[in-house]
C-alpha cells in the first residue's frame, strides 16, 4: 500500500467509510485525530527517551523488570531465529527492558524497537504498545495497521501485564521488522505474549505474597500445578490481597456485576466468590490429588485449585531462633545445615574446649569463630593470626580470650613445635630473659586443607592436632547453601550505606548467581556483588553488570608448577579469592608459596594498598 493509499483510508475511515479492519484499530486512528491531534500526512521518527528519562523510567519499574526478565527470556528462546524483538514497556509506554538480535541494533533502533522508544499512543500512534495501554486489552497491530507512516512496516502483538491490585503495570510487546501480508500469521504471537504475560502476572503475586496463602485456578486439573490460569492472595482472615488479571475475571463474574472494577474486589472475603473460606485452604494443597480439588463458584462453575499455604513467616523464623545466641543467628538465613552448625557452636561457646573448624576458603570459618567468641559475654580479646607467621607476641595478645589460628596447614614444622611447647606446660615467653606465662585462652583453629590425611603423612604432629581438634565445626560451601537468597540481600542491604541506593537483583542475574559454583564462597560472592554496583548504571543489577566466575570448583591442583597461572589477570583472580593471601593462593595452586611470591614479582602483581617496588 503507498503512503497515499494509507492516508486516503484513514479519511475515509474517519468519514463514516465501512472498514474490514479490527475495531480495536479504528477506535484507535480515531483517538489519534480527535484525542492527541495526530496527522497521517505528517509522520514522526520513532522517539527514544534520553538517558536520565529512561533511567528514572527504570527505576520505578525495577520490580516488575527483574520478575519480568526470566519470562522475556524464556519468551525470546521460544521465538528464537524468527526475527522477533520483545519489548517490555511502563504504563506510560517507554520501552523499559528490551531483547533483540543484536545484529540488527541499527535497524531495531531507527524502526523504535529498542531500549528507550517511546510508544505512548499520542507520540507513536496506532501500535501494539499505544493501543494496549489505552484498551487494556492484548492486541496485535498489524503493518498499516499502525497510524503513523513511519510504522507501517511493523508487526508489533502486545499483551498487558496488570499489577496486583489490578492496574495496569506494563505492557509485554513482540515484533516484527518485516512480517508476511495476512495479519493471521500473527495469532501464535498473539497466544505466546498472552501466555507470558499470565505468567508475568503469577510470578509477580508469588514473589508479593510468600507470607500469605495463594490460592491458583485452572479448568483443567493436569496444568492446575505446572501452569495455572489465574491465583489470588488472600490474608489470614480470608481476604482478597491481590489477585492476576485473569483472576480478576474470574472473581468478577463470580460476583456478578458489582464487581467490575478490578480494584474494588482487593479487600472482599473469599466466600463472596466461592463456595469456600480460609479455614478449606488446608484441604486444597498437593496433599491431595489435583482432580480431588475441585471448588465451587457463586456463579455455578467449577474450577480445580491449589492452595499454596504461607511460607514459615518471619517471625516463626526468629522464633525458632531464639535460643541461638545472636551472633551466631546472625550467620544464616535458612539453611538446616547452618543451623546444625549453629546449635552445636552455641554448646561449645560456654565453654572453653579447642574447636577446629572447617570448611573451604571464605566460607565463613572466621566469621563464626568470632560468632563463637561473642556469644560469651565478658570472654576477652579475639587474636587472629595467619599461620603461616605466628609469634609469641600475637599468641600472648590473645591472654584471657581467643586465639583464633587461621590455616593450621601452614604451620611449619617449628612453628608447629613452638605451640605444642606452649599449650602444654611451659606457656609463652616474649623477649630474652622473660618468664613464661601460662596460657589463659580459647582455642578455635582453622582449615581448608585435610589435617587427618595430613597427619597421617607426618605433615602435621599427631599431638598438636589432638590438642587443636577437641571439637570440630564444618562449614558447608557456599554453593550447598540453601539460604543464598538471603545472604545475597544481606550483602545488598549492608552495602546500600555506601552507594546512593538500595541495590536489587534482576531475576536472571540472581538466578546466575545461585547457580554459580563460588569456589571463593562468601568471598568471592563480596568481590562479585562489588564489581556488578561499580557497574550497574541503575538499582537493578543485571546480568550484564555481573563479572565472569572465576575459576570453576577444584581442590589444590596438581603439584606442579605448569599450573601455574602464567597471565596476570589469573593469578590476581586466585590472589583475591584467597584474599591475597600467599599461603592460601599457594596451596589451592598446589605449589610452593615462594612460587607465587616469584610470579608475582613477574607478572607485576601487587597486593592492592602496597606500593609497588617499582
Ligand atoms: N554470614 C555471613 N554474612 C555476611 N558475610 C559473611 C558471612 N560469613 C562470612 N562473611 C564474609 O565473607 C568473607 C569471608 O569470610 P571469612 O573470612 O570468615 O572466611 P574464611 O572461611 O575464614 O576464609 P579463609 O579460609 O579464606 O580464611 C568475609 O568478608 C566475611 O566478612
Amino acid at each position: 500500500m503507498s503512503a497515499h493509499d494509507h492516508i486516503d483510508e484513514i479519511d475515509r475511515v474517519l468519514g463514516g467509510d465501512a472498514s474490514l479492519r479490527d475495531a480495536v484499530v479504528l477506535q484507535s486512528w480515531r483517538r489519534c485525530v480527535t484525542d492527541h491531534g495526530l496527522d497521517p500526512a505528517r509522520p514522526n521518527p520513532a522517539y527514544i527517551v534520553p538517558d536520565t528519562k529512561l533511567r528514572e523510567h527504570r527505576e520505578q519499574s525495577e520490580r516488575l523488570i527483574a520478575i519480568a526478565r526470566s519470562g522475556l527470556e524464556a519468551l525470546f528462546r521460544q521465538v528464537a531465529g524468527q526475527s522477533y524483538v520483545l519489548l517490555l514497556a511502563d504504563a506510560q509506554g517507554v520501552t523499559v527492558d528490551f531483547f533483540g538480535d543484536p545484529a540488527f541494533e541499527r535497524d531495531l533502533r531507527q524502526a523504535g524497537l529498542y531500549l528507550g522508544s517511546d510508544w505512548s499512543e499520542n507520540l507513536a500512534g496506532t501500535c501494539g504498545v499505544g493501543a494496549c495501554i489505552a484498551t487494556g486489552e492484548a492486541v496485535t497491530i498489524h503493518q498499516t495497521d499502525h497510524f503513523d507512516l513511519t510504522h507501517t512496516p511493523l508487526s508489533c502483538t502486545a499483551a498487558p501485564i496488570f499489577s496486583t491490585t489490578g492496574a495496569l503495570a506494563a505492557v509485554l510487546d513482540i515484533s516484527l521488522l518485516r512480517s508476511p501480508q495476512p495479519k493471521v500469521s500473527q495469532s501464535l504471537a498473539l497466544q505466546l505474549v498472552k501466555t507470558s504475560a499470565r505468567r508475568i502476572e503469577l510470578a509477580n503475586l508469588m514473589a508479593m505474597n510468600r507470607l500469605e496463602w495463594v490460592l491458583r485456578f485452572s479448568t483443567l486439573p493436569e496444568f492446575l500445578e505446572v501452569d495455572p490460569e489465574a491465583a489470588i492472595a488472600l490474608d489470614s482472615a480470608g481476604c482478597v490481597i491481590g489477585m492476576t488479571h485473569a483472576a480478576a475475571r474470574v472473581l468478577a463474574q463470580a460476583g456478578g456485576t458489582m464487581w467490575q472494577r478490578p480494584d474494588t474486589l482487593i479487600g472482599q472475603k473469599l466466600q463472596r466468590f466461592f463456595d469456600l473460606s480460609i479455614d478449606d485452604l488446608p484441604t486444597l494443597t498437593r496433599a491431595r490429588p489435583a482432580q480431588d480439588r475441585v471448588v465451587r463458584l457463586r456463579d455455578g462453575r467449577a474450577m480445580f485449585a491449589h492452595a499454596i499455604m504461607p511460607q514459615r513467616s518471619a517471625t516463626a523464623l526468629i522464633a525458632a531462633r531464639t535460643t541461638l545466641p545472636r551472633p551466631l543467628s546472625a550467620l544464616s538465613g535458612d539453611d538446616a545445615v547452618m543451623r546444625a552448625v549453629e546449635k552445636t557452636a552455641a554448646r561449645l561457646a560456654a565453654g572453653t574446649m579447642p574447636v577446629l573448624i572447617r570448611g573451604e576458603t571464605g566460607a565463613g570459618k572466621q566469621s563464626l569463630a568470632r560468632a563463637i567468641h561473642d556469644s560469651r559475654p565478658g570472654s576477652g580479646p579475639f587474636v587472629a593470626v595467619d599461620c603461616a607467621a605466628i609469634d609469641e607476641e600475637a599468641v600472648r595478645a590473645a591472654q584471657g580470650g581467643t586465639l583464633y589460628l587461621d590455616e593450621i596447614a601452614d604451620l611449619s614444622e617449628a612453628a608447629q613445635a613452638r605451640l605444642v611447647r606452649m599449650l602444654t606446660d611451659d606457656g609463652v615467653a616474649v623477649g630474652a630473659g622473660r618468664q613464661p606465662v601460662r596460657l589463659r585462652l580459647r582455642i578455635i583453629s582453622a582449615t581448608s586443607a585435610d589435617p587427618e590425611a595430613m597427619v597421617s603423612s607426618g605433615q602435621f604432629r599427631r599431638d598438636l592436632f589432638f590438642r587443636l581438634a577437641g571439637a570440630s565445626l564444618t562449614l558447608p560451601p557456599l554453593r550447598a547453601r540453601q539460604d543464598i537468597d538471603w545472604l545475597i540481600d544481606r550483602l545488598l542491604r549492608q552495602r546500600a550505606i555506601t552507594y546512593p541506593h538500595h541495590y536489587r537483583l534482576s531475576a536472571a542475574a540472581r538466578m546466575e548467581l545461585k547457580q554459580r559454583p563460588w569456589p571463593g564462597n562468601i568471598r568471592e560472592l563480596i568481590n562479585t556483588l562489588n564489581v556488578a554496583l561499580a557497574m550497574t548504571d541503575g538499582a537493578v543489577i543485571d546480568l550484564e553488570d555481573l563479572p565472569p566466575p572465576v575459576l570453576p570448583v577444584a581442590g589444590p591442583v596438581a603439584a606442579d608448577a605448569r599450573t601455574m597461572p602464567e597471565a596476570a589477570d589469573d593469578l590476581e583472580t586466585i590472589l583475591r579469592i584467597c584474599g591475597w593471601n600467599v599461603a592460601r593462593a599457594a596451596r589451592r595452586l598446589g605449589v610452593d608459596r615462594t612460587t607465587v611470591h616469584r610470579r608475582m614479582e613477574r607478572l607485576g602483581i601487587h597486593r592492592p594498598g602496597t606500593p609497588s617496588s617499582a
